[in-house]
Formats: structure tokens, sequence, C-alpha cells
């Protein structure tokens, strides 16, 4: 039988060097766990002593803490009776318990993907909105992805009989109704519902494809459970190579893996300021155990900033024979920015690229993702026809698909709509792919069939049919595409006239 702790022994074990925590009425020892959390040191150091449960929830599902920390670390339940009635620490930011879901609009309501970044805002912490919504430094990256994509002008064809359009596709032998995934993001738990597990599930319903994270906030067998039949992974390499190692076995081993996205644009993670800032704050109003955290790497502390302790900065190109050492399933980089290194990619057998700033996450002042699209076109078009090449960052709109896929990408994924779709449940994923009918009955108790408002397979058509396509991936075409606006924007593959200053001596 587990043994019973009481609150107050609990509250005992408050230091760096002996340290518990509660979660969800169990007593773990993290004092060697603190320091290797994914998610910083920080937040669990916060919680010494006392009850993380709130905060734990909020990031991850309910098994991950069981699972991922060794039985030995497990020292009991907590005593029910000797508990607090009221949680002494936690803020009402952090508490998921009180997020303002009665404020959201309804679900019907909600017409495009704007609309659940908005309607997120009204239900999630504001924590949870940092997480997810920030970029790197200015956010300059973040926004630019999207006003690239709103300076390509559409360039409609009319009169092609566009009375019935298909959008399949494949890929790596997934079959797809949309050319679209939802691209990997760690902790999905922080947009709502079960994180990973909803997003697995309405992907399936919405027949797309989801990738998921290295750092996800479920168990990886749990999310594969709630995944019917395909799935992407994303690999962070870690440190710790047998970790990163006993990943791909797993899926390798789980038949529904298609392919592995390595993720190579953040070997450490970026200056997240808005992150960083709500972290600011919480701290202070948080009591606890005081952070041991110095240095100059605390930046503030953030929380993705510090997730990054375990991704490897020493990773090389040698990491893709290693790879393929290990599984033989397709293996992607995920993160290129430039022809150059899609070149590389290609030479080095990759089996496709994910062509990608991170969301604006990585290097603030990268360039748009849909521009290096076109940086491909211009310098290396044979890698777009030699190998998947996958988009992500600020796609919002179903034009906006239509235009990466006339430009040569097999698949466009989107990130943060996903996470905000969550605050509606695997109805809200659904929504984003896929229209819904539903039976409804009227004021005069009538019967009727509505169709719920759909977002990207609405959107998307309608730009097909607007445009005079029918069949996306056999049609999309650049002729489709005016680039005039941003042409000027795409680099040559050496700077025009700047040169290395090479200075052969000092010159104090
Ligand atoms: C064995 C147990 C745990 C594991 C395996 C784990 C794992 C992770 C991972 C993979 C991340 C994601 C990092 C990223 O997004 O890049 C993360 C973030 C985070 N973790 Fe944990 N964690 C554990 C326990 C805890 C506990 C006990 C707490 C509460 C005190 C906690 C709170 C957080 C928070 C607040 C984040 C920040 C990002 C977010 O909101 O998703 N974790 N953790
Ligand atoms: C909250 C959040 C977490 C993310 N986590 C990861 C991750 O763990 N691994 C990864 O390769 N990319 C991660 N990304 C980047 C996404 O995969 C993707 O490149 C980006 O979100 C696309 O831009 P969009 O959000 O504008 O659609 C994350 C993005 C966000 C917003």
């Amino acid at each position: 039988m587990s043994k019973s702790v009481e609150f107050s022994e609990l509250a005992k074990h408050n230091s760096v060097d002996d340290l518990w925590i509660a979660v969800n009425g169990k007593v773990y020892d993290v004092t060697k766990f603190a320091q290797e959390h994914p998610g910083g040191p920080d937040v669990i150091y916060e919680y010494g002593g006392s009850d993380a449960s709130s905060t734990y929830n909020e990031a991850h599902g309910p098994s991950l803490i069981t699972k991922a920390l060794d039985a030995k670390f497990h020292v009991g339940s907590i005593d029910p009776k000797t508990s607090p009635k009221k949680p002494e620490i936690g803020t009402k930011e952090l508490d998921g318990e009180k997020r303002k879901s009665e404020e959201r609009p309804s679900l019907d309501s909600i017409i495009n993907l704007d609309d659940f970044e908005r309607a997120a805002t009204k239900s999630l912490s504001e924590k949870a909105i940092a997480f997810i919504g920030s970029g790197s430094n200015d956010n300059f990256t973040r926004d630019a992805n999207r006003s690239a994509l709103n300076n390509i002008w559409l360039r409609p064809r009319v009169m092609k009989n566009v009375k019935t359009v298909s959008t399949a596709t494949t890929l790596f032998g997934a079959k797809l109704e949309l050319p679209v995934y939802i691209s990997p993001t760690g902790g999905a738990r922080t947009g709502g519902a079960e994180g990973e597990l909803t997003l697995a599930r309405g992907a399936a319903a919405g027949g797309i494809i989801h990738c998921f994270a290295t750092p996800s906030s479920y168990p990886y067998d749990e999310i594969l459970d709630a995944t019917p039949q395909q799935a992407l992974f994303q690999l962070y390499v870690n440190k710790d190579r047998a970790q990163s190692e006993a990943a791909i076995r797993q899926m390798d081993a789980s038949g529904k893996v298609k392919a592995i996205l390595v993720t190579v644009d953040t070997p450490i993670v970026s200056k997240r300021e808005a992150d960083e800032r709500v972290k600011s704050n919480e701290v202070i109003a948080i009591g606890g155990v005081k952070t041991t955290v110095t240095g100059a790497d605390k930046k503030g502390g953030g929380l993705a900033r510090q997730s990054s302790g375990f991704i490897d900065p020493s990773v090389d190109w040698s990491i893709i024979p290693w790879l393929r050492g290990l599984t033989s399933l397709p293996v992607l980089v995920k993160g290129i920015q430039t022809a150059a290194d899609a070149r590389i990619a290609h030479s080095m057998g990759c089996d496709g690229i994910v062509l990608s700033n991170h969301g604006g996450r990585a290097a603030d002042h990268a360039p748009p993702a849909i521009l290096i699209l076109l940086e491909l076109q211009k310098h290396c078009p044979e890698v777009l026809s030699s190998m998947e090449v996958l988009v992500d960052g600020g796609f919002r709109r179903g034009a906006d698909i239509v235009k990466a896929i006339c430009l040569g990408a097999s698949a466009v994924g989107l990130g943060r709509s996903f996470l905000f779709s969550l605050s509606y449940g695997q109805q809200g994923v659904e929504r984003i792919i896929e229209s819904k009918f539903l039976w409804i009955f009227d004021m005069t108790l009538v019967k009727k069939l509505i169709i719920l408002p759909k977002v990207l397979r609405d959107e998307i058509e309608t730009a097909m049919r607007l445009c005079g396509m029918t069949d996306l991936m056999r049609d999309a075409h650049p002729r489709f595409i005016n680039t005039n606006r941003v042409d000027q924007l795409i680099p040559e593959e050496e700077h025009p006239y700047a040169r290395k200053i090479v200075r052969d001596k000092s010159r104090l």
C-alpha cells in the first residue's frame, strides 16, 4: 500500500537538496528531476514542499509524471485530511480550473482561424496565451510570416467548370483530405482539452495528420493509442542520445508513424519576451522555494526559454546518417531556412524538409516561411521536385495554403491555430479542418440540418474554385500566383556586394 504523507511532512521537503511536490494526490521526490525537467527547473522549485497539481495539469497529462518519473521517486499519497483547504500556492492565472470559459463565444460563431485565437484569449490563462502566442524578441518574423503571404497575390482563371473539386493528397503513405498537417507543438495541453490526444483524434476525424512533438504533454504511448492510423513524430535530439534512440524505436514499432521530422532551428531556445514577462510577474506573486537558477541564460525566466535543457546544441549534419542507422522511416529536417541548407539536406539523402522558422520562435528576422519556398524555386528547384517539401509559419487562410501548394510545397503545417482550437476540445480541432452537419431543433421544435461553419476545407475549395482549379495537387502551378511584391526580398546566394572583411591587424 502507498505510504500516507501528511501535508506538514511534504512541506518540510522544500529545499533544492531535498525537494518533494504533490501532484494529483501523490507525493514525488523531484530533487534530481527538477534539474532535468524539460520545462526548466524554476517551475518545480516554485512548488517545492507543496501541491503543484494545478500548474502541472495545465501543462501535462495526468499520467506523464507517473510514467516518466522512476518508481523509486514515488514517495506516497498525500493524506487528504491534512491538506490546507485552499491551495496556498498558485495564482488565478496559473490555475487551470479558473479558465474564463464562460466568456468564450460559441463554437458556431467561429468562422475563421483568427476567431479561434480571439476566443482563446478569452478562455485561456495569460500564461498560456503568452507561451503559445509568443515569437522571438520583437515578433518580427512571426508577424512577417503572415504579411509575406498577404503580399502574394492570386491570378484567378475563369470559365474552368469548378463544380467539383478535390483537395486530397498523400504524404509518406498517409492519406490526407487536405494538404495540411498539424505542426508539432510541445506542451499542447497548454491550449486546452487533452492536448496532443485531442489533436490526434481531431486530425483523424478531419482526415489529416498530426505531428506530435518530443516535448509532448502526454506519454508517447498514449498519443499513439489516441491515433487511429497515421501520425508524424517530431524529434529534438536529446543530449542523452539513448532517450532519442528509445523514442525513435517506439515510433518505428508503432506502425503508425509515417515519418520523423528532426527539428534543427532551435539548438537553443530563443528569447521569448512575452513568455518571460508573464513568468516574471508570476514569480513575484508566488511563494514557495526561491529559485536557484542564476546566470545569463535565465533572461527573465520564461518557461519556453528554459525548456531547451535537453536539446543537444552540438547537433550537426552527421545526425542524418545516425538517424538512418536507427530507422527506416522517412527522415525530414524541420527548420530549413535557406536554399543552401535545402541542398545539403537533399545531398544527405533526407526524404524531405520542412521550411520553417518555428513560427517566428527561432531567430527573429529569419525569413518568412513562404519566402524560403520562393528562394528554393529560384536557386534549387531540383530539391522541390525530388523530395517532399513541407512548409509552416503564419498560414491562417485556405488561400495561403493554395499559394504554397502552387509554389511547390507538398503540404502546409499549422501550429498555433490548432492549439487555440483546443479551447473547444475535439470539436474545435475538427472545425478547422472539415465541415460538420448537425441536426438541431429550431424555436418551433422543427428539426433542421445545419452545416457548422467550416474553415480550411471551405476556404481552400473556395480559393481553388475562384482561381479555376479543380484538383489542387494536379492543377497547382506558379502561374496562379503573382509574387512581384516580394520578389525583391529573395536573396541571391551570395550577398550582391558586401564582402567579408578580413582584418589582418588590430586597430587598437
Ligand atoms: C516527470 C514529470 C514531468 C515531465 C516528464 C515533464 C515534462 C515537460 C515537458 C516535456 C515540457 C515541455 C517543454 C517545452 O514545451 O519545450 C514541460 C513543460 C512544463 N512543465 Fe513539466 N514535466 C514534468 C513535471 C512537471 C511538474 C511537476 C510541473 C509543475 C510544477 C510541470 C510544469 C511544467 C510547466 C509549467 C511547463 C511549461 C510549458 C508549458 O506550459 O507547457 N512539469 N514539462
Ligand atoms: C506553443 C508552440 C510550441 C511549439 N513547439 C514545437 C516543438 O516542440 N517542436 C517543433 O519542432 N516545433 C515547435 N513549434 C513550432 C511549430 O511546429 C511550427 O513550426 C509553428 O507553430 C508554425 O507557425 P504557426 O504557429 O504560425 O502556424 C511550436 C510552436 C508553438 C506555437
